[in-house]
């Protein structure tokens, strides 16, 4: 081979140094195996010391040994799953720094100190760190270390690996003047060989190349509200999941047992970053779109944009608190019961006065003994004197014999059903009675827009899945038991004889679980991503699950696409108002190439001059690309342009299209067979990255798209190397 000498002495040097680490990592994945292998014998120990136990009534001593049973199946089992996912690179740092004795590191050759990171603490037998947690205190040097502020690093390494292997190594050199001469330095920069890298259909995480200002976002306390900003691709999302991780870690007792909650936009969103917490090795934080927050929903539809604004609008709120309290759509207007030899009976007006005295203080769906009451009191006060004798001779006597007719019993179930929140939002599906409820707060053309559109559609839709959380707090939830509160206080007196199968204190106890498990789902700390497109509407319904949380925000208002981004941020300060705020500012775009941001930047500042927009640093050389084809041809060029892409990217190339050009280009696309390729609505593309993307009709996307020109910025800014735009015109271009 034709190598010159300093080519084949720096060959030499590197394989000596990626041997050197690979001895080191052989070690700490040795250990773990020894760690995995003691784990298992203690799960299994745990489950038959369970299965010993006594499995019929408990006793109070029993009890605690299923305690201690379920601890040390749980802690075994769930160190099993974390190393399992830890496979993918398990060391991934190595810091050599000045001599410390704050660092629990070991001497290096080079008489620094050495320590190395991954992504799980591992020690010794004699209990000596081989590898630190990379949310360890310990660790934060290797990320925060720079030149000009270096924390007694002087070289830091990344190591590139391919599960247990060593494949390459990255340094950063910090202290030239500190490094012994002898000191080999690898590589072209960790970070650079991590954002050059193909992309795939799913986000992977950054533990190895955290940058220093992300680092501080992530390590920040969990107090308050910390609201992490940033223009595309400065990795918000991908801290904010770090910081999951980090707050599991640095309190797992009341993160672990509160739980953390992750909204983000949309069920594709969601698919995207799955992978990134379990691959550190976390797996207990839940992971809901915004459309998923109600238990039972999944709803991925969307409506057309004046709608949508509709929906996520506050005014909402005096919409639907009207229709929880009004009258049942097609209830009896007149209760007539016999009695007595006599008729007494109520009309529409009794009707309503005694339905609002009842829903004063309490929900619909809880106030119907209350109503029930007030209906008796009513009848009453109309039930002729003369008649007031024998059975009917007293009010208590009267309510017991009335509540039992037929006639009442009908009457009733018709007047006072339980209303479940679909109902009473597919209610406002007619014009006429949601003009009476949306009275000062809507328009009569936005009253007809909003009935048409809840008329015209079957399924539920993103935004109305928060007006589903509203009226499901407005109208209360139905008892979970047939039986009354009441008859609970009348089944404490029986003995257990008389209820063979359950006792009093075991049945009220399966009711309060099952009342429980119906509650509200709250979050100990909740993550808001994309959260510039949360409507008011919509953080009514997430600041729900978390009424005593601590809060991560992140967003950033320029690609928001809610229309009015003031409304929607002054709606989620009148809802966190009250909890402290700490800001962090993300400032390099990670993802687009400088060329692509470069041109997306001018789209937006035309519209929004004072949006933030961070630096792009990577150059590929390669412009974004503006094809113009005839109207007819807008498919067909999609399709052409994504095989040209798919020739030019290792990765994925994604087709942005606006909504009403799917149906023509989805089929072009589909034809092409290659996975590599997807179709996504620009709504869709919130949040997503692809090597290369070809954008459908940015005209249309402005104009159709809730966000206009905000939209349009987000679609600009996904693609990693390639962007080409399709349309029939130049009008849109900056
Ligand atoms: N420190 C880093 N090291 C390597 N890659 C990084 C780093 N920070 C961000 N990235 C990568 O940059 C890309 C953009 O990150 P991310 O999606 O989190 O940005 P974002 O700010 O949420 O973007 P947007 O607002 O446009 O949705 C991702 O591929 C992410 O992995």
């Amino acid at each position: 081979m034709d190598q010159s000498p300093t080519s084949a002495d720096h060959e030499n040097v590197e394989r000596a140094e990626l041997a050197a680490e690979q001895e080191h990592v052989d070690r700490v994945y040795d250990r773990v195996a020894e760690a995995a292998r003691s784990a298992s014998r203690i799960a299994v120990e745990g489950h038959q010391r369970g299965q010993a136990q006594n499995v019929g009534r408990v006793r109070e001593e029993e009890q605690t040994g299923l305690y201690e049973r379920d601890v040390l199946v749980f802690a075994a089992a769930r160190r099993i799953a974390e190393l399992d996912a830890e496979h993918e690179g398990l060391v991934f740092g190595r810091l050599d720094a000045d001599k410390g004795d704050d660092q629990p590191a070991v001497e290096s050759a080079a008489g620094l100190d050495k320590l190395y990171v991954g992504r799980i603490g591992v020690r010794d037998a004699e209990y000596e760190p081989l590898v630190i947690d990379w949310r360890a205190p310990a660790a934060e040097p290797f990320y925060r270390a720079t030149a000009t502020d270096r924390l007694k690093v002087v070289r830091r390494r990344v190591l590139r690996n391919k599960g247990p292997r060593i494949v390459g190594l990255e340094d950063d050199l910090l202290a030239p003047e500190r490094a012994p001469e002898d000191l080999p330095v690898m590589g072209e920069g960790a970070l650079m060989a991590s954002l050059s890298r193909a992309r795939g259909h799913t986000m992977r995480d950054i533990v190895a190349t955290i940058q220093a200002e992300q680092d501080k976002a992530i390590r920040a306390p969990a107090r308050g509200v910390t609201v992490i900003g940033g223009g595309p691709g400065t990795g918000k999302t991908v801290v904010a999941l770090h910081r999951a991780a980090y707050l599991l870690y640095s309190d797992r007792r009341r993160f672990e047992r509160g739980g953390v909650l992750v909204v983000g936009p949309s069920a594709a969103f969601m698919a995207y970053i799955e992978r990134v917490l379990p691959s550190l090795g976390e797996n207990t934080v839940s992971l809901r779109a915004v459309g998923e927050l109600v238990d039972g929903i999944k709803a991925t539809a969307v409506d057309e944009a004046d709608v949508a604004a509709i929906k996520g609008s506050l005014r909402m709120r005096g919409v639907l608190s009207r229709a929880a309290r009004d009258r049942v759509p097609n209830a009896p207007t007149t209760l007539r019961v016999f009695l007595g030899g006599g008729t007494v009976e109520l009309d529409a007006n009794q009707l309503d006065n005694v339905r609002r005295n009842a829903l004063r203080r309490t929900p619909r769906n809880r106030a119907g003994a209350e109503a029930r009451k007030g209906l008796v009191a009513a009848l009453w006060q109309r039930f002729p004197d003369d008649l007031r004798t024998g059975l009917y001779g007293d009010r208590e006597s009267f309510g017991d014999q009335v509540t039992e007719t037929p006639a009442f019993r009908t009457f009733f179930s018709q007047w006072w059903p339980v209303v479940t929140p679909e109902a009473a939002l597919r209610w406002l599906g007619d014009p006429r009675r949601l003009q009476r409820w949306a009275r000062n707060e809507l328009t009569p053309a936005e009253v007809d827009t909003l009935a048409a559109g809840i008329r015209g559609t079957s399924e539920f839709t993103i935004a109305d899945v928060a007006l589903l959380d509203e009226l499901s707090t407005l109208l209360g939830r139905a008892p979970v038991s047939e039986t009354k509160d009441e008859e609970f206080d009348w089944l404490e007196g029986l003995s257990d004889g008389v209820n063979e199968v359950l006792t009093t204190s075991e049945r009220r106890a399966r009711v309060a679980a099952a009342r429980e498990a119906e509650e509200l789902e709250e979050y100990a700390h909740v993550l808001v991503d994309e959260a510039q497109d949360l409507s008011p509407m919509q953080w009514r319904m997430v600041t729900r699950r978390g009424p005593q949380a601590s809060w991560t925000i992140v967003g950033d208002p320029a690609q928001s696409s809610w229309p009015d981004p003031d409304e929607a941020r002054a709606a989620m300060d009148s809802m966190l108002s009250h909890l402290q705020r700490h800001t962090f500012r993300l400032s390099t775009n990670y993802r687009n190439s400088a060329e692509i941001y470069a041109f997306a930047g001018e789209v937006i500042r035309r519209t929004l001059p004072d949006a933030d927009l961070p630096d792009a640093v990577r150059r590929t050389g390669v412009g974004p690309e503006h094809r113009i084809v005839d109207d007819g041809k807008i498919a067909e060029a999609a399709g052409d342009t994504a095989v040209e892409l798919l020739q030019l990217v290792e990765g994925t190339v994604g087709v942005i299209v606006p909504p009403k050009l799917r149906p023509a280009v989805d089929p072009v696309l589909a034809e092409l067979g290659d996975p590599r390729v997807v179709a996504v609505s620009p709504l869709e593309s919130k949040g997503l990255e692809y090597d290369a993307v070809v954008v459908v009709e940015p005209d249309r996307i402005v104009s159709d798209t809730l966000g206009g020109v905000r939209a349009l910025y987000v679609v600009l800014t996904r693609a990693t190397q390639r962007l080409v735009t399709i349309n029939s015109t130049t009008n849109w271009l900056p």
